[in-house]
C-alpha cells in the first residue's frame, strides 16, 4: 500500500479516526495473518511482472486487440501460477489479482473454473488420469459448452445430439438445427481447443438424457477448427469482452467412446447404457460454481464499496451547515445509506460463502460414500443464495457507481465495468428466477414434510419451529430480527403452498397451479435466502474471534444489514411477523444510529478488504485518494489527446462550417 505521506489529507484524517486495527480485520477476513502474508506475497509476484502492465487503458483498444491482449496476459499470468506452484509445492492462495491483470474476464476462466472441475468431478479415475494432467498443465485448453442458442435454462431441452455407434465405438456429435448451436461458452470463440460438450445421448434410437462429452475441436498445432466443427465468437456484450464467449456446431463429428465422462452414467462397448445413481449428479459443476459465485459477490461488493467510500471521503460538495466549509459527501447520511450496506453485504456474502463451502465439502464427501441425503439441500441452498446475492451485489455496485456522481460514469472509475461483470452473474450459471423456482420446489417439499411433523434439514428446520410455536412477541434484537425473517419465509412458503392448493381445488393440475403461484414461489425463495443470510452472518459475527474493538464494528455492520432489510421489507414483516409500527419506528432510529456509528470507521472498513490499487483499477478509489490528479492523468491517455487537431476537423467540421457560410 502507498505511504500515508502522499495521501489526500481527508483520507489521512479518516484513517486516524478508525477505532479498530485494520490489519486485524484483514487477517480475519482472509482467514489468518499467514493467509494475508501469502496472498500479498503472491500478488507482489504477479505485479512485479512488467509485461503484465497495460500501456494504455483497455477501453481504447479494438475488440480484437482487447482479446489478444487478454490472451497475452492470461498466458503470462499462468506462468506465474506455475512457477509459484513449482517453488512452493502448492497452488497460490485464493486471490483476486487476475482483476489487476486482465481487468475484465480471463479467456481462461472457463478452463480453470469449469472445464478442469468437470473432468475432475464427472470423469472416471482413468479419464481423470488421461485428461487432467494435460488440462492442468495447459497442454490442452478447454471450456464448458452447455448453453445453446435455443436453450440455456432448460437443459433437458438441449438439442446437441451424441449418437453412439457400436461398430466403431464412437459417439457422433451433431447440431441439427440453428437453435442447437452452442452459444456463450467462455473461451470458445478463439481460445480453446477442447470442450466439455453437454449433449443428448442416443443409443439405437433411444434417448438417454443429457451427458458430458469431451471433444477436441481445434488442431493443437494450427488451431484450425477440425473438420465437422463450426466455431466462432459471439461478439460484444455488456461486459465479459475478453472472456471470448463463442458458438459451436458439429456436423457428424466423431469422438471415441471413452470421451463420454462416465463417473455417473456409462455406455458400454456394445451400446448398453448403465444409469448412474442419480442423473442430477451430471449437474455437479454448476452447483460448485454457484457456491463460488456467492464468494465472488463478496468481492465485487467490496471492490465497489472501497472505490465509492474512499471517493466520498475525498469529495467535497455543498454544505451541511452554511457556516462550515463544503462537506465531505461521506458526511451526508443519504450517502452513508447508499454505501454502508455495500460494505456490510460484502461481509454477509463472505460468511455465507464460507458456510456454503462447508456444506458443499460435506456433501461431496458423503457422495463419495454413495450417500445422497443432503444433495437436495445443497442444490436448493446454492440456487437461492447465488440468485439473491448476485442480484443484490449488482444493485449495490450500481448504487456505489451512482453515489460517485458524474465521475462514477467514467470508465476510469472502473465502476461501469464492475457493474457489467457483476450483473452477469444474475444470468449465468442459472438464471435468477429459474434458480429461485428450483429452491421453491425444495421449500414446498419441506413444507409438506413439516405438515406431517417430519424432521427437516437444518436450513429449513425453522419452518417446523415456526409451525409448532405460535408467533412470539417481536423482539427488536438481532436474534429477534433473524426470527422475524424466518417468520416471513414461513408465511410466504405457507401462502404459496396454499395458493397452489387453491388452484388445484379449482380444477387446475399441479403444473398449472404451480405456474399461477410462481410469483409467490419466487418471493418465498427470496425470503428463505434472506433468512439464511441474516442467520448465518449474525452467527458468524457472534462466534468470531475478533478483539472487542473490531467485534463491536463487525456487529454494527451485521446489525446494519439486518436493520436495512427489515426496513426494506417492512410490509412483509407486518404481514407475517408480530412486528408493530412502533417497532419499525424504533428500528428506523436504530438504523440512523448505526450509520452514524459506522461513519468514523468507513475508510478503515474498506481498507480492511485489502484490495490493492491495481485490483481496484480506479481513478476514484486508490489508497492515496489522489482522485482529481488521476482523473486528469487518465483523460490525457485518450488517443484524442495525442494530437492537437483531429483529422475529422478538416474532413467534416470545416467543410460543414464553410457550407454554412454560403
Ligand atoms: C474482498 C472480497 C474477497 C472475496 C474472495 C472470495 C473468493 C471465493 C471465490 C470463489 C471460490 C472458487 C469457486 C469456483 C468458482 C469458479 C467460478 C468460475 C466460473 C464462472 C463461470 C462463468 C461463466 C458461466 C458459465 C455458465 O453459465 S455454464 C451454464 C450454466 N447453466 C445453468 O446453470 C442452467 C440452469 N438450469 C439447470 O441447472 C437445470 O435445467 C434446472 C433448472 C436445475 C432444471 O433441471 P431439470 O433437469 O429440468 O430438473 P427439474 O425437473 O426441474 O428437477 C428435477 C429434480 O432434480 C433436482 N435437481 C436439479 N438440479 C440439481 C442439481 N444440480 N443437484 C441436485 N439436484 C438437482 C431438482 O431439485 C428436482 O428435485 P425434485 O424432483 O426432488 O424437486
Ligand atoms: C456472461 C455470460 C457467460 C456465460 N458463459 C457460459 C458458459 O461458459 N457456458 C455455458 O454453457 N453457458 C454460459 N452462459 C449461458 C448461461 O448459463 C445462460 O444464459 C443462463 O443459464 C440463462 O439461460 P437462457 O439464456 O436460456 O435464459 P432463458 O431461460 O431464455 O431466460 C429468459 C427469461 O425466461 C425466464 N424463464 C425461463 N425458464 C423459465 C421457467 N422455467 N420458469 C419461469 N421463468 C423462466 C427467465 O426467468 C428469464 O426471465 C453464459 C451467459 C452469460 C450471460
Amino acid at each position: 500500500m502507498s505511504t500515508e505521506t502522499k495521501c489526500n489529507p481527508d483520507l489521512v484524517r479518516e484513517r486516524a479516526k478508525c477505532t479498530f486495527d485494520v490489519n486485524e480485520l484483514i487477517n480475519l477476513f482472509y482467514g489468518s495473518e499467514k493467509a494475508t502474508k501469502e496472498r500479498r506475497h503472491f500478488e507482489d509476484a504477479v505485479l512485479a511482472v512488467k509485461e503484465l502492465k497495460d500501456a494504455i487503458p483497455e477501453e481504447y483498444l479494438s475488440h480484437k486487440e482487447r482479446y489478444e491482449n487478454g490472451v497475452r496476459k492470461a498466458t503470462i499470468l499462468r506462468d506465474v501460477y506455475r512457477d509459484y506452484k513449482a517453488k512452493h509445492n502448492r497452488d497460490p492462495p485464493p486471490n483476486q489479482i487476475t482483476k489487476a491483470v486482465i481487468k475484465d474476464i480471463s479467456p481462461f476462466l472457463l478452463h480453470n473454473g469449469m472445464f478442469v472441475p468437470t473432468i475432475a468431478g464427472q470423469g472416471t479415475p482413468e479419464q481423470q488420469a488421461e485428461w487432467l494432467p494435460k488440462a492442468e498443465s495447459m497442454q490442452i485448453i478447454g471450456t464448458y459448452a452447455q448453453t445453446e442458442l435455443g436453450h440455456g435454462s432448460f437443459i433437458r431441452g438441449l438439442e446437441t445430439i451424441a449418437t453412439y455407434d457400436p461398430k466403431t465405438e464412437e459417439f457422433v456429435l451433431n447440431n441439427p438445427t440453428l437453435t442447437s448451436f452452442k452459444w456463450w461458452p467462455g473461451g470458445l470463440g478463439s481460445t480453446v481447443n477442447h470442450c466439455v460438450v453437454v449433449a443428448q445421448l442416443y443409443i439405437n434410437g433411444k434417448s438417454h438424457g443429457i451427458h458430458p462429452f469431451i471433444a477436441q475441436i481445434r488442431d493443437l498445432d494450427t488451431h484450425k477448427p477440425l473438420p465437422g466443427v463450426k466455431v466462432g465468437e459471439i461478439g460484444p456484450k455488456m461486459g465479459f469482452q475478453t472472456a471470448n464467449n463463442g458458438f459451436l456446431g458439429f456436423d457428424n463429428f466423431r469422438i471415441p467412446r471413452k470421451n463420454m465422462l462416465m463417473k455417473n452414467a456409462q455406455v458400454l462397448k456394445d451400446g448398453t447404457f448403465v444409469k448412474g445413481i442419480n442423473e442430477k449428479l451430471t449437474y455437479g459443476t454448476m452447483v460448485m460454481v454457484r457456491v463460488g459465485i456467492v464468494g465472488d459477490c463478496s468481492f465485487y461488493a467490496a471492490l465497489a464499496a472501497t472505490i465509492a467510500v474512499r471517493y466520498s471521503a475525498v469529495r467535497h460538495q455543498s454544505h451541511i451547515k452554511a457556516s462550515e466549509p463544503e462537506a465531505q459527501i461521506l458526511d451526508y447520511l443519504t450517502q452513508q445509506h447508499k454505501l454502508f450496506i455495500a460494505v456490510a453485504s460484502s461481509h454477509v456474502y463472505r460468511n455465507a460463502y464460507l458456510w456454503m463451502e462447508k456444506m458443499y465439502t460435506n456433501v461431496m464427501k458423503e457422495l463419495s460414500q454413495d450417500k445422497q441425503d443432503n444433495l437436495p439441500e445443497l442444490h436448493a441452498t446454492a440456487c437461492c443464495l447465488k440468485a439473491v446475492c448476485s442480484r443484490d451485489a449488482g444493485s449495490l455496485v450500481e448504487e456505489c457507481r451512482l453515489a460517485c456522481g458524474g465521475h462514477g460514469y467514467m470508465a476510469s472509475s472502473n465502476l461501469p465495468l464492475t457493474y457489467g461483470v457483476t450483473i452477469a452473474a444474475v444470468t449465468y450459471e442459472g438464471e435468477r428466477t429459474v434458480l429461485l423456482l428450483q429452491t421453491a420446489r425444495y421449500l414446498m417439499k419441506a413444507w409438506m414434510a413439516a405438515l406431517k411433523g417430519k424432521v427437516l434439514s437444518p436450513s429449513v428446520s425453522y419452518l417446523l419451529n415456526s409451525l409448532k410455536e405460535s408467533k412470539k412477541p417481536w423482539q427488536n434484537t438481532p436474534e429477534g430480527i433473524v426470527k422475524g425473517f424466518q417468520h416471513v419465509s414461513f408465511g410466504k412458503v405457507k401462502a404459496a403452498y396454499e395458493t397452489i392448493q387453491k388452484y388445484m381445488k379449482q380444477g387446475k393440475d399441479y403444473e398449472d397451479a404451480w405456474n399461477l403461484a410462481s410469483v409467490q414461489l419466487v418471493k418465498a425463495s427470496e425470503a428463505h435466502s434472506r433468512a439464511i443470510l441474516c442467520e448465518v452472518s449474525w452467527e458468524a459475527v457472534c462466534s468470531s474471534s475478533a478483539s472487542p474493538n473490531l467485534s463491536r464494528v463487525l456487529q454494527q455492520l451485521a446489525q446494519l444489514y439486518l436493520t436495512y432489510w427489515t426496513l426494506e421489507t417492512s410490509g412483509d414483516l407486518l404481514l407475517y411477523s408480530n412486528i408493530t409500527k412502533d417497532d419499525l419506528i424504533i428500528l428506523r432510529d436504530k438504523y440512523e444510529e448505526l450509520l452514524v456509528a459506522i461513519r468514523p470507521n468507513a475508510v478503515g472498513l474498506v481498507d480492511g478488504f485489502d484490495l490493492r490499487d491495481e485490483i481496484l483499477n480506479s481513478t476514484l478509489g486508490s489508497y492515496d485518494g489522489r482522485v482529481y490528479e488521476r482523473l486528469m492523468e487518465e483523460a490525457l491517455k485518450s488517443p484524442l489527446n495525442q494530437e492537437t487537431v483531429n483529422s475529422s476537423f478538416h474532413k467534416y467540421l470545416k467543410p460543414m462550417m464553410e457550407k454554412a457560410k454560403l
